[in-house]
């Protein structure tokens, strides 16, 4: 059975197709085809990376036409590119995508429809940055494949069975039974991480006690208590808690009062400054980007050192705030770009921490760790870095739902 996964996100879109046969593997498949679409790194131009089991990896770099073109180029490229890894895209059996917000009722993936479209396309002003995107990839893959069956699965599914106390906040109730509560992102990843971490730690998940730490473009943490989310960072919306690239995380409400009263912003204007002026980006003046604010910041830059240092301020006291949710600690867990390259960031970290008994190797630290427990052996909290999967955690999903009762429902156009 083929499985294509498609990630569509604001600045990229990333796809891979895997090969499953009867049964679902333990280890990840490596997938047959990968392929990425990038608008970030040149204004009006679309990058175009692809890797197959036969070819190391080939770039191209093209003048955009359109996102939903663009990547119609790169889906392309999977049966008729340099080296095609299909005969035809009738070869394709399922396709599965990230959806960032699922709302209240999507707890766990689902086949896709056109109900389901609606839904994702009503819960887009929850999550403006995401999923428009998401609900695009679904379009684009309706073009190209047709009929195929496809699976949207949630990041905010993970996070569904949080305790009351960690979803409701503190504001009229009527606004709760409006749906607005605290949802969580990042889920399929902080699922995969902690399911890896019980592996790499030779433990039952449900033994264990974890801060699993997203860091990327977008940040959270999440709580997790016997394999369940009990905790994290996000909310109604992927812009609160940790500082992030371009986002702000949580800021006082009584800023948004101030600048709407006394210096006139709208609501897209509050809504630019927050998720796309912010976090690194703004403190900085210069980038979202880690490894320029890592740079920067050794080279001298007051600014770029002031963003890394309310960066791991914000860090630590959320992941203080986890571990109170949690009652102690197994081991802390960390993946995403930052997480799994950004050495001196974990090192921070940890050092906030030592009076845990949580000790950092810190030679181990600097030496590209991936899928390994850094903490030192006398350490009585383990550290981890887990490179995430999040599209090997999507196949996953479509495996197991393929393998349901349930029959797809083939995927039409929302009029
Ligand atoms: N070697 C590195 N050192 C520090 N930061 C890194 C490194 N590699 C990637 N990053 C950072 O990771 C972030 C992107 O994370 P990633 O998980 O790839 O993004 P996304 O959230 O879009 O999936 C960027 O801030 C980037 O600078
Ligand atoms: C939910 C979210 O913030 O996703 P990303 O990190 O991909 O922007
Ligand atoms: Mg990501």
């Amino acid at each position: 059975m083929k499985i294509l996964v498609l990630n569509a996100g604001s600045s990229s879109h990333k796809s891979c197709l895997y090969e499953f046969g009867d049964s679902l593997p333990e280890q990840p498949l490596k997938p047959l085809w990968e392929a990425q679409v990038d608008w970030a790194s040149q204004p009006g131009m679309a990058e175009l990376r692809v890797k197959t089991v036969d070819i190391p990896s080939y770039e191209t770099v093209f003048p955009s036409v359109s996102r939903f073109e663009d990547t119609l180029r790169l889906l392309q490229t999977i049966w008729s590119g340099e080296v095609p890894v299909v005969s035809q895209p009738g070869d394709i059996d399922i396709v599965g995508h990230r959806v960032v917000h699922g709302g209240r009722d999507y707890q766990e993936s689902t086949w896709v429809n056109p109900a389901v479209k609606a839904e994702i396309a009503q819960l887009a002003t929850l999550a403006p940055v995401h999923n428009p995107v998401n609900l695009q990839g679904i379009d684009i893959i309706e073009q190209c494949l047709g009929t195929v069956p496809q699976v949207a699965v949630f990041d905010t599914a993970f996070h569904s069975q949080m305790p009351m106390a960690a979803k409701v906040y503190p504001i009229p109730w009527q606004w709760f039974e409006q749906g607005i509560q605290r949802y969580g992102f990042h889920g399929i990843s902080h699922q995969y991480v902690a399911t890896r971490a019980a592996e790499i730690l030779h433990q039952p998940l449900t033994d264990l006690r974890l801060i699993t730490c997203h860091l990327g473009n977008g940040c959270s943490l999440a709580a997790i208590h016997q394999g369940h989310s009990i905790d994290t960072t996000m909310g109604f919306t992927p812009l609160e808690g940790l500082m992030m690239g371009c986002r702000s995380g949580s800021v006082d409400p009584g800023i948004l009062l101030h600048l709407i009263r006394h210096h006139h912003l709208d609501a897209q204007q509050l809504d630019t400054l927050l998720n796309q002026e912010s976090g690194l980006k703004g403190v900085s003046g210069s980038s979202g980007d880690m490894r320029q604010i890592l740079k920067q910041a050794a080279a001298g830059d007051g600014q770029a050192n002031l963003a890394l240092a309310v960066y791991i301020h914000r860090l630590r006291s959320h992941i203080g705030s986890m571990l109170a949710a949690l009652g102690g600690l197994d081991a802390l867990v960390f993946t995403g770009g930052v997480g799994e390259n950004a050495a001196p960031i974990r090192a921070a970290v940890c050092e906030a921490f030592g009076f845990l008994g949580l000790n950092l190797d810190l030679a181990q630290n600097m030496q590209s760790p991936c899928d390994q427990d850094i903490a030192t052996l006398d350490s009585r909290v383990r550290v981890l870095v887990i490179h995430t999967q999040e599209d090997w955690a999507i196949a996953q999903e479509c495996w197991r739902l393929s393998q349901s009762p349930q029959k797809a429902v083939v995927t039409t156009h929302v009029p």
